[in-house]
Order: C-alpha cells, then sequence, then structure tokens
C-alpha cells in the first residue's frame, strides 16, 4: 500500500514500503489495556540479576516482556523504559569492562538521549566504570559539534556532559571536514581502535560493538540508513556517507549495515505512535519479504542479542483484538 505522510520532524516520507495499518490501536490508558494483556503470547524473559539493587528489578517487572525467535521484546511506560534501559546497560558495561577492560558504545541521535536519563543518577552514576567506555555515534549530521543539529552536541548536552567518561575516548566527527572526508576519517578511527582492541572484531574483521543503541524514525529508518536509498545495500565500507537525506540535514555520515549487524548488542529504543506502523511491520512474521521489500530496521539482525525497547504507543498495532 502506498504511504505517504507529513512526519511530525517537517520531512515528507512517502514510501510504499511500510506495512499496511492492520487495526485500530488501542487506546492508550495509564496501565496496560487489557488486550494487551490477553495477548502474551509469548514465553516471558527472565532478567539476571546480580549487579543492580533489587529495588530498581521491582520496578522493570511493571513491564510486559516477550521473546520470538531472535525478537525480544519489551513494552513499557516511558518512565519505565528509561530505568529498564539504565538497568540493562550497567549490566553491560560491568560484562565488558571485567572481560576485556573496555566498553564500546555506539549512540543515535533523536530521543535515545534522553531514555539514558536514568544512568546520570544513583545507583549507576557511581557504580559504572566510567572510565573503560568509549563512546562513539551510528549516524552524524554533517554540521559544526556545537550547532543544535548535531547528534554530538544533543548526546553531550543530554548525558556525556553529565558522567566522567574521559574526553579521549569520546569519539565526535571531524566537523572540519566534508562529509566524504568526515567518514573516511571515522572508518580509519575505527580501523586504529581495532587495531589496538578497544573495538573487537567480528569473525568477518568487521568492527563488534559492544552495545549500540539505537533509535528508528516513523519510516523505519535506523541510522541514516533511509527506505529505498542505495546506502542501504552498502557491504564494503564500515562507514559511509550521504548528500541527500530525506530527513534534513541533508548531509550526513552514517554506520553500514555489515557493521550495524556486527554488533554484540542492539538496544532498539523506539517510542511514540507515529512509529506503531514501523513497528509492526518489523516485528511480524512475513517470510514471503525479500529485502527489498524491507524497512531498514527490518535488516537490523545482529551476530549478537537484539532487544526491542517500546511504549505503548509504539507497540500499539502488535496487539490485535
Ligand atoms: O540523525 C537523525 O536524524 C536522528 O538520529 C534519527 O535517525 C533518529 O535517531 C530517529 O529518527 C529516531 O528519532 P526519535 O527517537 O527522536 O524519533
Amino acid at each position: 500500500m502506498a504511504f505517504s505522510t507529513v512526519l511530525s520532524h517537517s520531512y515528507t516520507l512517502k514510501s510504499n514500503m511500510l506495512c499496511a495499518q492492520k487495526s485500530s490501536p488501542p487506546s492508550l490508558k495509564t496501565s496496560f489495556p487489557p488486550q494487551i494483556r490477553k495477548k502474551l503470547l509469548y514465553q516471558p524473559l527472565r532478567y539476571k540479576l546480580g549487579f543492580s539493587p533489587k529495588t530498581h528489578v521491582s520496578e522493570i517487572n511493571a513491564s510486559i516482556k516477550w521473546e520470538k525467535g531472535y525478537k525480544k521484546v519489551e513494552v513499557f511506560s516511558k518512565e519505565h523504559l528509561a530505568v529498564s534501559l539504565a538497568y540493562d546497560v550497567a549490566q553491560l558495561s560491568y560484562k565488558f569492562t571485567r572481560e576485556r577492560g573496555a566498553f564500546t558504545v555506539v549512540l543515535s541521535g533523536g530521543s535515545l538521549i534522553k531514555y539514558l536519563r536514568k544512568l546520570v543518577e544513583a545507583p549507576y552514576i557511581d557504580s559504572i566504570e566510567w572510565s573503560k567506555w568509549h563512546v562513539f555515534w551510528v549516524d552524524e549530521r554533517v554540521v559544526p559539534k556545537d550547532n543544535l543539529e548535531s547528534n554530538y552536541k544533543l548526546a553531550y548536552d543530554g548525558f556525556l556532559s553529565k558522567v566522567p567518561i574521559p574526553p579521549v575516548n569520546v569519539y565526535a566527527i571531524d566537523d572540519a571536514l566534508p562529509a566524504d572526508g568526515a567518514a573516511d576519517v571515522y572508518e580509519t578511527t575505527l580501523k586504529r581502535l581495532v587495531k589496538s582492541n578497544v573495538i573487537e572484531t567480528s569473525t568477518k574483521g568487521v568492527p563488534k560493538f559492544d552495545l549500540m543503541l539505537l533509535g528508528m524514525g516513523p519510516d523505519g529508518h535506523v541510522a541514516s540508513l533511509f527506505p529505498g536509498h542505495s546506502l542501504v545495500k552498502e557491504d564494503k565500507k564500515w562507514v559511509t556517507f550521504l548528500k541527500d537525506s530525506p530527513k534534513p540535514p541533508p548531509e550526513r555520515i552514517t554506520f553500514t549495515f555489515p557493521v550495524i549487524n556486527s554488533s554484540s548488542n542492539i538496544a532498539m529504543v523506539v517510542t511514540g505512535e507515529g512509529k506503531a506502523n514501523a513497528v509492526n511491520c518489523a516485528l511480524e512474521d512475513d517470510d514471503e519479504k525479500t529485502n527489498d521489500n524491507k524497512l531498514p530496521v527490518e535488516l537490523v539482525l545482529p551476530e549478537g542479542e537484539l532487544k526491542w525497547y517500546l511504549d505503548l504507543g509504539a507497540a500499539s498495532k502488535l496487539f490485535k483484538e
């Protein structure tokens, strides 16, 4: 079905790739609607305890969890989403810093940063080994770092300025370069860090980040990989660039799918009713779809773990009467 709408970010999307809307969303209430409870067809997940205080665990249990194949999905209130994300990130930080003395974390732009807000509070602010963190961006707009459009600025203002990560471990793009140069330099930086074992590599020799924190646009884009764009198929470069992003600003650099899909862990953080169609598309069973018919988000198939963190709005089309 052809799909055309004006998105909240004030750019127009035309795509025939989104799944058709299949049912009306349940009305959103403060607690989970009964039809959602009824549709708990899947095995609940169990959290591995051992790092975070139990008080946080009991709060996290106020959510819906299920697992379907490799897809782990959890639906939260917005507040619990931030609590749960902090808990999971802290556990991974603990695991990787203990196992290999470093924790490589890839950030996105958008609302993701505000969902990291619990990490800058007790107990995490004092218990995480921030000095072992290495921070990257899955995509960046080619603008100066102090520009309001910069994903670096967004992350710095909302998160990085509040935690003691050594500045040398924060890998922003070189904002003095044009898009192609910035992408090349970023890829060179990744190569250097792979060589020095700060970043692990997959069996295919591609960087394997410990944790990628991804957002998704209403059109199903992830990173700066947009539906129907040729970069979705890029399989040689680790980092590439575009000058024709359908979402402004047009010039960006982005990780490619080989790098995204080498990750040890991906957290897909998606909120808001505007994303419900794309979420439904990504989580439905449809073996008939070829890669050409898939949204970019559906091509996120990491070697490691993939977990979806949804709010009620984003999940609203998953639960049918
Ligand atoms: O560079 C960008 O334009 C953003 O990084 C973008 O890709 C964002 O991550 C998603 O659109 C989800 O954003 P929201 O969570 O704010 O909807």
